[in-house]
């Protein structure tokens, strides 16, 4: 092996692709030596976006077919769910996988059947798989040769509600997500729901009580209440471009508080470099992690007794993907967690 990491990037003209490129330019143990497509194989990366004019010397898109594996020692799946799983499962397992689609995600492939519309390609590797929650993942990233990133919704829901959860702060039941996201989150591909004319001066809510990312928080959710957890998830397309904010809405356990929460989360996060309780009263918004590995986070009390409000930002093509990729493949590989993914926040 080099001294660099070889990354592939599977997807490289897409949204998430495009991103992790932008990260891994910078990032010092990071060297791409492939970079695939499926209808934009055969162009230059600066050719197709205007932001890597810059930067002509990177690998012209492939198919992933002309790869040469021998030269990659990690790829990233930036790839339709189905797609991603049917090409990955191809590799040799020397080669190490982060994927950012939906398909190593789902414990079970019956639930990956009813909620994604097809039969999972590669069951196999399901057992292996962890579920890229960096925060909460850490001990089994080091030995993980698939890591299978979380959607960019239940990041932020997740990150919010698994440390109450588990210090048994907050009520299984009535747990209510509202969130909203920017447009790049529905991928580059041409839809006219997303065409300017469309989302432009506009907020509307999207697959109303049906969204797929919903039984993805229910299994983790699961997991940390100890038994079977529903949650209403509803999510609002934005006229921005990146970004996520989600508002929260939970009941206190028996006897807790909003300064129980609080202190939960100062005691869960006071050394994670890219997880930040805001000061008290501070509002999150997605200009403060816009373009960054950061998420901001904050609590408030509802005027109902016994419930409190949760809220998160991130920027879903950074956090809620491609910089959550590489914060993984950073520990996969015994490297410092935050390396190449330091940035500050763009503003304004
Ligand atoms: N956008 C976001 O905020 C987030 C997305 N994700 C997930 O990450 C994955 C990528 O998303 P995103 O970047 O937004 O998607 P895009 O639609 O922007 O990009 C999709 C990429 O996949 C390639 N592709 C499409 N079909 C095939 C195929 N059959 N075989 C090989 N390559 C193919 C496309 O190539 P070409 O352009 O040549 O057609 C393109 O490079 C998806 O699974 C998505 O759900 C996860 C978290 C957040
Ligand atoms: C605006 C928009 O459409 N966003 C996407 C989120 C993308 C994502 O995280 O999708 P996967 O779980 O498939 O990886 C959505 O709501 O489906």
């Amino acid at each position: 092996m080099s001294s660099k990491i070889r990354i592939a990037v599977l997807g490289a003209s897409g949204y998430t692709g495009a991103d992790l490129v932008r990260l891994a330019i910078t990032h010092p143990a990071m060297e791409i030596v492939a970079l695939a497509a499926n209808q934009k194989a055969g162009q230059a990366m600066a050719d197709i976006w205007p932001h890597f004019a810059p930067y002509r010397s990177l690998p012209r898109l492939v198919r992933a077919d002309a790869i040469d594996w021998g030269q990659v020692d990690a790829v990233f799946g930036c790839l339709p769910h189905a797609a991603s799983a049917e090409l990955l499962s191809t590799l040799d397992e020397r080669i190490r996988i982060i994927d950012l689609s939906a398909d190593f995600r789902l414990n079970d492939t019956e639930t990956y059947g009813e909620w994604y519309g097809v039969t999972h390609p590669a069951p196999h590797l399901l057992e292996s798989a962890v579920y890229g929650l960096t925060e909460m993942a850490r001990p089994r990233l080091a030995d993980a040769r698939l890591v299978a990133c979380p959607g960019c919704f239940p990041t932020a829901a997740l990150l919010t509600l698994l440390p109450v959860a588990e210090a048994g702060l907050i009520r299984d039941r009535n747990i209510t997500i509202n969130a909203l996201t920017g447009v790049s989150g529905a991928g580059r591909g041409l839809k006219e729901q997303n065409l300017f004319v469309e989302i432009s001066e506009a907020a509307a809510p999207y697959a109303v009580g049906a969204h797929r990312h919903m039984p993805e928080m229910e299994q983790e959710l699961s997991r940390a209440f100890g038994k079977p957890v529903a949650i209403s998830f509803t999510p609002h397309l934005l006229p921005m471009n990146r970004g996520e904010l989600e508002t929260i809405i939970v009941e206190l356990a028996d006897g807790k508080t909003l300064a129980d929460l609080r202190a939960c989360y100062e005691a869960r996060y006071a050394e994670e470099p890219f997880i930040h309780l805001l000061p008290e009263g501070q509002v999150p918004a997605t200009r403060m992690v816009r373009g960054s590995n950061h998420m901001v986070l904050n609590v408030f009390a509802d005027r109902v007794p016994g419930r409190a409000i949760l809220i998160a930002a991130i920027d879903n093509l950074v956090k809620g993907s491609s910089g959550q990729a590489i914060q993984n493949m950073n520990l996969m590989f015994g490297l410092p967690e935050t390396m190449g993914l330091e940035a500050a926040p763009l503003f304004p």
